[in-house]
């Protein structure tokens, strides 16, 4: 199938391969034989972020190739595929996808619809991991404590002091449904100003982190972690005086990143390395996944209390370093 090809014909071939002749046409000088075909299906902008030119030379060199999926027709007739990579959202794809995956257990899904769903609801994503087994590890992990409202936020306060929930209280979306809304967050310091949220929320208490958080990002068994602004503490003469709700914008967005700020070592020193890996194992068995990152932040004060506040499935990976190589390892390794 693959011939190498004289010089006189590089261009033509270069020519073939740019115009999508690829995976499966003419192997470049240079180029492995193809071993791996992931075919993917991921927003225009997604794909964008995610598949830029380096990654897939770099893939290409290893014989990875990467295929859009037609989503106009269907996905069994394509490929075929080793792996299908997807990031879309909406019931109908779920139902493809799932379909898919019932019809062809060779082909490796990333990752798993089902277990996608899991975190896409506040509540569900972040059950089971204070339970996690991570004794021998130089670090402990919690979760904020949370509630759901799901209607009537009115009702919601009793229920939030009942329930033992200190102010002030950050109001998250219950579903992530990958539009801007699922990341419309509210800081709550009273329990009258809930009245004005819009159910469904997690109501889930602010930790103090000394305004530095920390996102892991996990591919497979690789991780990399980077620091990013976020919320600054908040003073218990703020907690007396301050009432009301406050949105507020995506503080911890790529382009607040804190790698290179001048921090307070206590504050930015990042988790132990053998603790976030430990962590980001343990993750991996609970949720099914392989893509995704962990949001964390070091309880003010402490030197290795952690809270995970929230997980993402197969995030910004374009803003971790060395991310194509990182990609190209991982598909390689499934080769
Ligand atoms: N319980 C908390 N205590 C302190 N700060 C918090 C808490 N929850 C969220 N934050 C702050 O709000 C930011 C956004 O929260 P979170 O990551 O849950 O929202 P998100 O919409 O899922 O964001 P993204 O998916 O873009 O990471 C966090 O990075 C952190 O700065
Ligand atoms: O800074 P990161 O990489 O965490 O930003 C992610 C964000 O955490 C969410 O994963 C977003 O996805 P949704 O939750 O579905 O909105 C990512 O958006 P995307 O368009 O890249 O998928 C952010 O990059
Ligand atoms: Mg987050
Ligand atoms: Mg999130």
């Amino acid at each position: 199938m693959f011939g190498t090809l004289a010089s006189g014909e590089l261009e033509t071939a270069r020519l073939r391969r740019d115009l999508g002749f690829s995976c499966g046409g003419i192997r470049m000088e240079g180029e492995q034989t193809q071993k791996l075909v992931v075919g993917y299906a991921l927003t225009p902008k997604k794909k964008k972020s995610f598949l830029q030119p380096k990654l897939e030379v770099l893939a290409r060199r290893k014989g990875i190739c990467f295929v859009p999926i037609d989503l106009n027709r269907p996905l069994s007739e394509q490929g075929p595929f080793d792996v299908v990579l997807h990031k879309l959202l909406g019931k109908e794809w779920q139902d493809v996808i799932e379909d898919y995956q019932q019809k062809h257990p060779e082909v490796t899904v990333l990752d798993p619809p089902g277990a996608i769903q899991r975190i896409h609801n506040r509540q569900s994503m972040l059950e089971g991991l204070a339970d996690l087994n991570l004794s021998d590890c130089s670090g402990n992990i919690f979760v904020p404590k949370q509630m759901v409202v799901l209607k009537d936020s009115a009702s919601s306060a009793d229920r939030a002091v009942e329930a033992g929930l200190k102010f002030p209280l950050v109001a998250k979306p219950l579903w992530i449904d990958g539009t801007a809304k699922s990341h419309q967050l509210f800081l709550a310091y009273d329990k009258r100003s809930l009245a004005e949220l819009d159910p469904p929320l997690v109501l889930q208490e602010f930790v103090n982190h000394g305004g530095v958080m920390f996102k892991v990002f996990v591919v497979g068994d690789t991780i990399k972690v980077v620091r990013r602004f976020s919320l600054p503490n908040i003073s218990n003469c703020e907690k007396a005086k301050v009432d009301g709700v406050f949105q507020f914008p995506r503080v911890s967005s790529a382009a607040a990143s804190a790698d290179n700020a001048d921090l307070d070592p206590s504050v930015a020193e990042l988790p132990p390395k053998p603790f976030l890996e430990a962590l980001a194992k343990e993750l991996r068995i609970l949720l099914g996944l392989r893509l995704f990152n962990i949001d964390m932040i070091r309880e003010h004060g402490s030197k290795n209390v952690f809270y995970v506040i929230d997980i993402n499935y197969f995030p910004g990976y374009a803003k971790m370093p060395d991310y194509e190589q990182v990609f190209v390892d991982f598909f390689h390794d499934m080769a």
